[in-house]
């Protein structure tokens, strides 16, 4: 009998704190449509990371400008804490707008070099009407020390800051307002070397004590694998495959995943920034404003099939936290490919029927 209430029920998954459904996003010139996102879904949990990772113009930052209505985007729905942020009104949009901020990847551009620490990171306490005077002042205070500054600091100019210290100014500002959801758009990528795992650690520390969400978008796959407790690889506006951090890069699935990963021989966190282990795939994207027909990576997949190039393949859950946009993993499709996917242990297709979101 159904409604048994001895029955113990399945715990319900808690709804995330930001959702983005089916977002796309055209760039409309006279001459030409750039289609930078296309269809992209994602769901970012509280106080977790999703990892945004692909080559340049894959449509990341797009990605990142959408979800926090820097853009307006072509369709698709966003959500952020259950309100619909494309039905919001102009005074839920700025109370919202508090609750999610941004970090740059120029520190030192991002801040006005005539701006002292003290404005800088005291103005968005000013524009949401957080704090004045000597409140803000203590608030600046409070936020400099979270990020490894301190009140000696509150009078300089950015322009005397390292780029380290810098992007710490950012962070600090990113945080005045008390936002539940930050996004790191390649925040450490200009950043030396050894200065990079500093400041990623300083966001995981902030993390743990903040609850905060990350939204990380990064080419550095090393910096991503550090960082995410899911990642979503984009090729030419779209997600090709997603899955928990660790695993997906032990054993990517998807041809571009693999080709990515491939090309940074060995995962160590001293290799955080080492531009020579940077991705070098092979070949060139097609352009977004002329994206392949079919799949739009079979231009340059090993493995592509002839409906590769006819008809996109549609997301597909093809284990436990993985899906792949892949027509190798769509049933009885193994044995067709040159090369099918590999079969790593029993059940290289297993849950394939489950699939289909986007
Ligand atoms: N305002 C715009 N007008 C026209 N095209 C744009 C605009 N912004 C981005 N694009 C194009 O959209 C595509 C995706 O760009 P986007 O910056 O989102 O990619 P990305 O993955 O973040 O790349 P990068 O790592 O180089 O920043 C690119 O082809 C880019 O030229």
């Amino acid at each position: 009998m159904r409604g048994d209430a001895t029955a113990v029920e399945a715990p319900v998954a808690a709804p995330p704190l930001f959702e983005a459904r089916d977002l796309v996003k055209h760039f409309r010139s006279r001459r030409s449509v750039v289609h930078a996102v296309n269809g992209v879904s994602l769901k970012i949990p509280r106080g977790r990371t999703v990892g945004l990772v692909g080559e340049s113009g894959s449509g990341k930052s797009t990605v990142a400008r959408l979800a926090l209505r820097l853009l307006e985007p072509t369709s698709g729905e966003l959500t952020f804490d259950g309100v619909d942020l494309r039905r919001a009104s102009r005074g839920e949009m700025r109370a919202l707008r508090r609750r999610m901020q941004i970090v740059f990847q120029d520190p030192l551009g991002s801040l006005n070099p005539r701006m002292r620490v003290i404005d800088a990171v005291g103005e968005p306490l000013a524009v949401h009407r957080i704090a004045k005077g000597r409140a803000q002042v203590d608030r600046v205070v409070e936020l400099l020390e979270r990020v490894g500054l301190g009140a000696g600091d509150l009078y300089r100019f950015s322009h005397q800051f390292s780029g380290g210290q810098a992007q710490r100014i950012g962070i600090a500002r990113a945080l005045a307002t008390d936002p539940d959801l930050i996004v790191c758009d390649e925040a450490v990528s200009a950043l030396d070397v050894s200065v990079q795992a500093q400041v990623l650690n300083l966001l995981k520390r902030l993390q743990a004590e903040l609850g905060l969400s990350y939204l990380f978008i990064a080419h550095d796959l090393n910096v991503v694998r550090y960082m995410a407790d899911e990642v979503c690889v984009m090729y030419l506006g779209e997600i090709v495959e997603r899955g928990d951090g660790d695993a997906l890069f032990a054993d990517p699935r998807h041809p571009y995943t693999e080709m990515l990963v491939s090309a940074v021989p060995e995962f160590a966190p001293e290799r955080i920034g080492d531009d020579r282990h940077r991705p070098v795939p092979r070949g060139e994207p097609a352009s977004p404003s002329d994206p392949p027909p079919g799949c739009r990576f079979h231009p340059r997949c090993p493995r592509a099939m002839p409906r590769c190039r006819e008809e996109a393949p549609a997301m597909r859950r093809i284990s436990a936290g993985r899906t792949v946009a892949c027509h190798l993993y769509d049933p009885g499709e193994s044995g067709r490919a040159e090369s099918g996917p590999r079969a790593s242990g029993p059940g290289a297709f297993d849950a394939g029927e489950e699939g289909g979101q986007r």
